[in-house]
């Protein structure tokens, strides 16, 4: 298959390794010229994923136009908020039946769309050439070539398997989905979840605390997402279950670390300084609660990392708020 990766940050980077592993030729979009001639003349990504050798068939650019031509899979891994904005500067390069495949996991601010929507909307693409690949797939992991196992969901059943098996290696096992929407918002709420859970690490708090988050943090992303018309099972699988887990206990998680930051009394822009890369579930907070709302879906873990993100609240006094809601059957 001939492929395009559009973003060359950590998953960009490690998404355009398993592509090439398994038998295309990659070509990936960087915004910076010194990053996409590092990819091809030297075969690696160091401030992305260092030590990591690339196959010779992956190549880079920073003109968008080249990057996608011919391309038969388009896959995005922009940050989520970024991500209308650059469809409208590119979608016009995109060849007319490409699968469009979205990497990222995030909710969009002000719309409350999911990345896939944005894509159909902004890039005129039809929902059925539109893929989800989520799953525990954290980049530094597979670019080691840890074994892991991946979901790849769409409509369209026949594109699904196309791409299941344009990225099948040894150490990357997909499987296939028609729940978009599951597989969409179990990667979303998962970093929001993954905040909490470095809250409370920072803090101290033991294994029960952390195990009742991630349960409690999976029936708060299950509500929603029944509440919108995915399959309940998604989230038992592994864009559910599985991305959560590995988000929450690995050290890895850029989700997970920033939660740390703020549990340890850092403020937001302290944060953001210590580290650079994008943790989705720090905006997507808000348009998640949103979304949340507009449903009357109750998401109290959400609401509480909304509020000691970008309120000012005391991770301790979002415990104890957690702690002393109204007493309820657990589901
Ligand atoms: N890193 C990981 O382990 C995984 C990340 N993801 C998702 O993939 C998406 C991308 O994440 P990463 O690659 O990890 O982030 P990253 O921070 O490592 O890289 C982001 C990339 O986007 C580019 N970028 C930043 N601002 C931009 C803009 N305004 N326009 C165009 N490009 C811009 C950066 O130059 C960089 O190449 C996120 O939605 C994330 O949740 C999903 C699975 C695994
Ligand atoms: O989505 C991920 C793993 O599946 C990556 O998580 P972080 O963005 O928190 O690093």
């Amino acid at each position: 298959m001939k492929a395009a990766v559009i973003g060359s940050g950590a998953w960009g980077t490690a998404f355009a390794k398993v592509l090439g592993d398994a038998g295309s030729e990659v070509t990936m979009w960087a915004r910076r010229e010194t990053v996409a001639a590092e990819i091809r003349d030297r075969h690696g990504n160091e401030g992305s994923l260092p030590g990591i050798r690339l196959s010779k068939r992956i190549t880079a650019t920073t003109d968008l136009a080249e990057a996608v031509d011919g391309a038969e899979l388009i896959a995005i891994a922009v940050p989520s908020q970024t991500l209308r904005g650059n469809l409208a500067d590119w979608a016009g390069f995109f060849p007319a039946d490409a699968t469009v495949a979205s990497l990222m996991k995030g909710i969009e601010l002000g719309t409350l769309k999911r990345m896939s929507e944005v894509i159909v909307e902004t890039a005129g693409v039809a929902p059925e050439r539109v893929v989800v690949v989520s799953g525990p797939n954290l980049a530094p992991e597979i670019a080691a070539e840890q074994p892991t196992a991946t979901v790849v969901a769409c409509t369209d059943e026949d594109r699904a398997r196309q791409v299941q098996h344009a990225l099948a290696t040894p150490y990357f096992r997909p499987y296939t989905s028609d729940d978009v929407l599951g597989c969409e918002l179990g990667g979303a709420v998962k970093n929001v979840i993954a905040l909490a859970y470095g809250m409370a690490s920072a803090i101290g708090l033991g294994d029960n605390t952390k195990a009742s988050l991630i349960t409690r943090g999976l029936a708060e992303t299950s509500r929603l997402g029944v509440a919108l018309g995915a399959d309940p099972l998604t989230f038992a699988g592994l864009a559910g279950l599985g991305d959560l887990v590995a988000s929450c206990s690995s050290r890895l998680s850029r989700n997970r670390t920033f939660g740390e930051h703020l549990g340890r009394g850092e403020s937001l822009e302290q944060a953001q300084t210590a580290t650079r890369q994008t943790a989705e579930g720090v905006k997507s907070c808000l348009s998640i609660r949103d979304l949340a709302r507009a449903h009357a879906v109750e998401m109290p873990i959400v609401e509480q990392v909304e509020k000691v993100c970008h309120e000012g609240a005391d991770p301790r006094v979002a415990v104890k708020l957690l702690m002393t809601r109204e007493m309820k059957p657990e589901s």
